[in-house]
């Protein structure tokens, strides 16, 4: 399979470079990634080791493939999406944290898989990115049901000997992340703390509140997802992640642009389309972006 990575940092250089063991892969990249991956290979590292050499680049424009594979931080995803529509591809799956998807089908003509990841990523330095955790991709129709490009896709990246399951029920499965992610992740970039310090704190609760919210909003939505099922996903993650610091912390901490918009951001305006209010995350967006806007982030 031709796959074009669009926007190869952490976790697109991490599932790019394991898919070019097998494929045929070019990652759109910033250099001086992309010139050291052109010039020298990229080494994986951590979790498993390799040297692969794929394709590498920083023109986001004028490309052939049968998938790309969208890895942007989710508020560069209407720029990528511009870009991608001057490419010729076949099929577009985000990895992406985050209600992304809409966006991208709304500007694209090729259909648009849903996908999450559970790979722990980092790009330690151009050329190099460390698996620090091996995870799981789920993919499948972004509407669910059973979908044979959603199949293809999947095979591709178990023929290259990614953790990937094919799933008829990804509205579910997206929002049931948007829920962990809209209480985790906004808590602990607030508070500063691992994900393990929300076990059985008030700071907990309020994560729960946050996912609760955004349960009923998916209901809204018609997307079956019960409050105690998001309840016990944050659980569950606060659980099996304890160690963690959040994606948004680690933006937080490295003074970095959050990825807010496209996870408490999303919630709030989705339910405002149903008329619906959700205080909780609403107050954890505004922070955010008050935050931001004081970093001179946005
Ligand atoms: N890093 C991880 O372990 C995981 C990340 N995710 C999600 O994956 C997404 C990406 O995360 P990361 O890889 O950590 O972010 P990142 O910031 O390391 O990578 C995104 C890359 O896209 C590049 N980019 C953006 N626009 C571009 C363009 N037009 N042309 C070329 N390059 C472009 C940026 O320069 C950056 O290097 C996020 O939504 C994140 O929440 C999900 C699971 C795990
Ligand atoms: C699951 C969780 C909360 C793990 O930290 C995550 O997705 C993130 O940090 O973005």
């Amino acid at each position: 399979m031709r796959i074009l990575v669009f926007g190869a940092g952490s976790l697109g250089t991490l599932v790019g470079g394991l898919l070019a063991s097998v494929h045929d892969v070019t990652l759109v990249a910033r250099d001086p990634h992309a010139a050291r991956v052109s010039a020298a290979g990229l080494d994986i590292i951590g979790a498993g080791s390799a040297h692969i050499s794929p394709a590498a680049t920083t023109t986001d424009t004028g490309h052939s493939a049968d998938l790309a594979l969208v890895t942007v931080k989710s508020f560069d995803t209407a720029a990528a999406a511009d870009a991608l529509a001057d490419c010729d591809v076949d099929a577009v799956l985000s990895l992406q944290n985050g209600l992304t998807e809409e966006t991208l089908a709304s500007r694209l003509d090729a259909p648009v898989l849903a996908g999450t990841a559970t790979y722990g990523a980092r790009l330690v330095e151009p050329g190099r990115v460390e698996c620090t955790g091996v995870g799981r991709i789920v993919l499948g129709a972004l509407d669910g049901g059973p979908d044979p490009l959603a199949e293809r896709v999947g095979k591709a990246f178990r023929d290259a000997g990614l953790n990937t399951l094919v799933a008829t029920d990804m509205p579910r499965r997206r929002w049931e992340k948007l829920a962990v992610n809209a209480g985790i992740n906004a808590v602990t970039a607030l508070a500063r703390v691992e994900n393990g310090a929300l076990a059985g704190d008030d700071a907990g609760e309020l994560a729960h509140r946050a996912a609760r919210e955004t349960a009923r909003v998916a209901r809204l939505e018609r997307v079956s997802l019960p409050n105690r099922v998001a309840r016990e996903a944050v659980d569950r993650v606060v659980e099996k992640t304890a160690a963690n610091r959040s994606s948004m912390l680690q933006d937080v901490a490295a003074e970095k642009r959050t990825e807010v918009d496209a996870i408490n951001g999303a919630v709030v305006d989705i339910a405002a389309d149903h008329d619906f209010e959700v205080p909780t995350n609403r107050t954890l967006a505004a922070l955010l972006r008050a935050w931001e806007r004081g970093a001179g982030l946005r």
